[in-house]
C-alpha cells in the first residue's frame, strides 16, 4: 500500500525539489534547537541533526513516512552552517574562494516499524572571487539562509567552477537517491 510522506522541513527548496519529482507530501516542521549538537565532524554533524529533526515530530499512523534532513558545508577543519550577519558570511565566501570544498546533506527516513539514514557529499570548487562580488553578493541577501553562505541555485551559481558529485545535494536534497530510498518506504511520485 502507498504511504504518505511527511516533509519535516521549512527548507523551501527541499520543498521544491520533491515538488520537482511529482512526490506529494505534508510539511510538519520540526522544532529544534540545532545548538546542542557538539560534533566538529561534518559527517557527524549532518547526521546528528536529521536524526534530531525526525525525531522531534510524531508519526500520527501506520501510513506515514517521515523525511528529515541536514546540509553543511565543510572546509579544512571548518563546518560552515547558515551565516548570523555580514561578516560570518563574508568570512565563509572569502574561504571558500580559490577552493574547493564539501557540502555533507544527511538525509532521515522513517516509518512505524523502519528508520533509514544515509549521508551524500558533494565537492564544490569556487573559482577566486574579488572582495567587491563577495560584497556585492552578500548585499542581496541571498546568503542568510543557506549553509555556506551561498546558493548554487540563485545568484551564487557566478561563483562555482565545478560540481563533482550530486548537485541536488549541494541545493539540500540529493533528490534521486531520495526517491530510491524512498520506495523502500512505499513512498512512490505521482502523475
Ligand atoms: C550550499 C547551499 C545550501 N543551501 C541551503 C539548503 C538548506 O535549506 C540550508 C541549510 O540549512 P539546514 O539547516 O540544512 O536546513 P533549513 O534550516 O533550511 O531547513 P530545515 O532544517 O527546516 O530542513 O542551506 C542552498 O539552498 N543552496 C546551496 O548552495
Amino acid at each position: 500500500m502507498t504511504k504518505h510522506l511527511i516533509l519535516a522541513s521549512s527548507s523551501p527548496r527541499r520543498q521544491e525539489l520533491l515538488h520537482q519529482v511529482k512526490i506529494p507530501f505534508t510539511i510538519r516542521k520540526p522544532n529544534v534547537d540545532e545548538s546542542q549538537v557538539k560534533t566538529t565532524d561534518p559527517f557527524e554533524k549532518v547526521k546528528q541533526l536529521a536524526i534530531r529533526k525526525g525525531h522531534n515530530l510524531q508519526l500520527e499512523n501506520k501510513d506515514e513516512v517521515l523525511l528529515s534532513s541536514d546540509t553543511v558545508v565543510s572546509y579544512k577543519k571548518d563546518i560552515f552552517e547558515k551565516p548570523k550577519n555580514k561578516e560570518e558570511a563574508y568570512q565563509m565566501i572569502s574561504t571558500l574562494s580559490g577552493n574547493i570544498h564539501e557540502v555533507f546533506t544527511a538525509v532521515m527516513i522513517r516509518s512505524s516499524d523502519d528508520e533509514f539514514i544515509f549521508v551524500e557529499s558533494t565537492n564544490v570548487e569556487f573559482w577566486p572571487l574579488r572582495e567587491e562580488e563577495i560584497n556585492w553578493y552578500i548585499s542581496t541577501n541571498e546568503p542568510y539562509d543557506k549553509a555556506g553562505a551561498y546558493g548554487i541555485q540563485q545568484t551564487g551559481a557566478m561563483f562555482v567552477k565545478q560540481v563533482i558529485g550530486d548537485y541536488y545535494n549541494v541545493v539540500g536534497l540529493p533528490i534521486s537517491r531520495v526517491v530510491r530510498e524512498l520506495r523502500r518506504f512505499s513512498v512512490y511520485p505521482e502523475a
